[in-house]
């Protein structure tokens, strides 16, 4: 399949997409799921094309694959788990077994416990020493981190609860920087760690327990925990009716559905989060059912790995139109890279074709005055995925929101088009002539041509934001199924920790470097001459 599938883009790569986009292009090659439509007319992919996209899908067993997954099958097989953050946000569906267990009541009941808590919280009936919790401050890493962390931006102009605050890395300068802004006796500290070993979570959790100590006279009182380590939660002094606990069968980066998302509970209150689960809910209904052509995730993924995988273009720009999807990106880059980015398949075998994209971004139009430079006139191609809203959250400002969804519809179409060299003649004849006019003309030319998608929707709602977060995940399944990859392990991430453990009695100078490379040791010996 991937050779034809070759051999088909070989005859097609140099013809001009642009010209193929009439009105009929663009509805055969959109996708609606609820109020959203995903747009792909702007590719280089035709009727063909996608039917041997659809037969990769086929091909791999996709839908034996999804319903494996939402069934609780162990398909993270690497560590014999099962892959269920779907239950989290099966509201009102029905019984989901694992080990013939059916996990829902667990999962309602934790569920329940938050809105309480969260509750109790932002209402005043549960106090810090000083009295009403001001801010909360998750300490988390990773999955812990950016999930919750992009929500609470996300869902900005809905937020009524008290501060929430993110510290993720062991650099001093990010939990220093918090603290500062904090009164220990009005704040709830939740550290966020699903194994509650990560060092970093656990050195800053232990940074604020000791700030928290000099004035409040129970700081335990003051923190929960969000974790599937309950031994270790208690350990740590944490009592059991403000830990919120998961199973193993929640990966880290899709964990934001279940405790994870307490800040963001915290910030929008329990109503609302529900309403973002149901968000995921209705797309997991939709990713079960709809046809692979009306399939959104189906057809995000097959559009990703046309790009990646047989067009060749390695990296994926994601560019939300949306101020509030700022942290995105980056979410999706754990989401995205850490699922997809890897070298083996299930079986142990090296890879058949490229792993998943490097996946990277910025909102527009910010984006716009720093690197769609190189995106419209430089040598690589990058396909780019604009995210867009109807309508923002200012109303009094909408003129402005309008002015938005022009640069974003401009640039997909300035991509597509491009400016020939005619055009980019014509434009400065009237400065110029001769060799002079054809030189000033080239550096304005944009070859065009260049692929983009669009996902539009209402406006970002907490429903929407679940739609589009649940609409990411199955698009990664989707690309780790077809690829053949295990899309929710991360064994890639070890070497480095188990280095980094190995180094610090080396930095501390309690060990020397002569074990180490010449490079390192080199760095180490200026850093410690440079005082670390
Ligand atoms: O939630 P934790 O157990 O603290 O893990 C936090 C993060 O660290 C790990 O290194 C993994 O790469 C991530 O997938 C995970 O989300």
């Amino acid at each position: 399949m991937w050779d034809k599938l070759r051999a088909y883009h070989k005859t097609v790569a140099d013809r001009r997409f642009a010209d193929m986009v009439d009105a009929e292009r663009a509805a055969a090659f959109a996708t609606q799921a609820g109020d959203m439509r995903f747009d792909y007319a702007k590719t280089n992919i035709d009727d063909t094309a996608r039917d041997l996209l659809i037969d990769l899908l086929d091909q791999a067993d996709v839908a034996g694959k999804r319903d494996a997954m939402f069934a609780g099958a162990a398909i993270n097989e690497t560590e014999g788990r099962a892959v269920l953050h779907t239950a989290l946000r099966n509201l009102d569906g029905g019984p989901v077994l694992v080990d013939g267990q059916d996990v829902m009541p667990a999962v309602l009941e934790t569920l329940a416990r938050m809105g309480k808590f969260a509750s109790d919280v932002r209402d005043g009936r549960y106090t810090g020493q000083g009295g009403q919790i001001t801010d909360v401050i998750n300490i988390g890493i990773g999955g812990s981190d950016l999930g919750p962390a992009m929500a609470v931006k996300a869902l900005a102009p809905y937020h009524d609860g008290p501060r929430c605050h993110f510290v993720s890395n062991v650099d001093p300068a990010d939990i220093g920087a918090t603290l500062r802004q904090c009164d220990p006796t009005t704040t709830l500290v939740i550290v966020a760690s699903k194994t509650f070993t990560t060092i970093e979570t656990m050195t800053n959790a232990r940074t604020a327990l000791a700030w928290m100590r000099e004035k409040v006279t129970d700081p335990g009182a003051q923190f929960a925990a969000l974790s599937t380590a309950d031994d270790k939660t208690a350990a740590f002094g944490i009592a059991s009716d403000r830990v919120f606990g998961f199973e193993d069968w929640v990966g880290g980066r899709y964990s934001m559905w279940g405790p994870i998302g307490l800040s963001l509970m915290m910030a929008v209150g329990a109503d609302a989060f529900h309403a973002f689960l149901r968000g995921g809910q209705a797309m997991d209904l939709h990713f079960k059912s709809a046809a692979w052509v009306e399939n959104m995730p189906a057809m995000l993924a097959l559009v990703g790995i046309w790009h990646n995988q047989i067009c060749g273009y390695s990296t994926r720009a994601v560019l939300p139109y949306d101020n509030l999807l700022s942290r995105l990106p980056a979410y999706l880059q754990q989401l995205e890279m850490e699922s997809n980015g890897k070298g083996v398949s299930m079986d142990g075998a090296d890879l058949a074709v490229d792993s998943g994209p490097v996946v990277w971004g910025e909102p527009g139009t910010n984006g716009q005055h720093a690197f769609y430079q190189l995106i419209h006139q430089g040598t690589r191609v990058i396909p780019c995925e604009f995210l867009v809203a109807a309508r923002g959250h200012e109303d009094d400002l909408h003129h402005q929101h309008q002015l938005l969804v022009a640069n974003c519809l401009a640039q997909s179409e300035a991509l597509m088009r491009g400016r020939s060299l005619p055009e980019a003649t014509a434009k400065v004849a009237d400065r110029f002539s001769g060799d002079e006019l054809e030189r000033q003309a080239r550096h304005r030319v944009f070859a065009g041509n260049r692929p983009s998608t669009t996902l539009a929707y209402p406006q970002l709602t907490p429903f929407v934001l679940g739609q589009i977060i649940a609409l990411y995940e199955h698009r990664v399944f989707v690309e780790g199924a077809v690829l053949g990859i295990n899309s929710y392990d991360q064994w890639g991430v070890e070497l480095g920790k188990e280095l980094a453990t190995d180094l610090q009695p080396v930095i501390e100078g309690r060990a020397d470097a002569t074990s180490k490379d010449g490079s390192t040791a080199a760095l180490v010996s200026f850093l410690q001459k440079a005082g670390v």
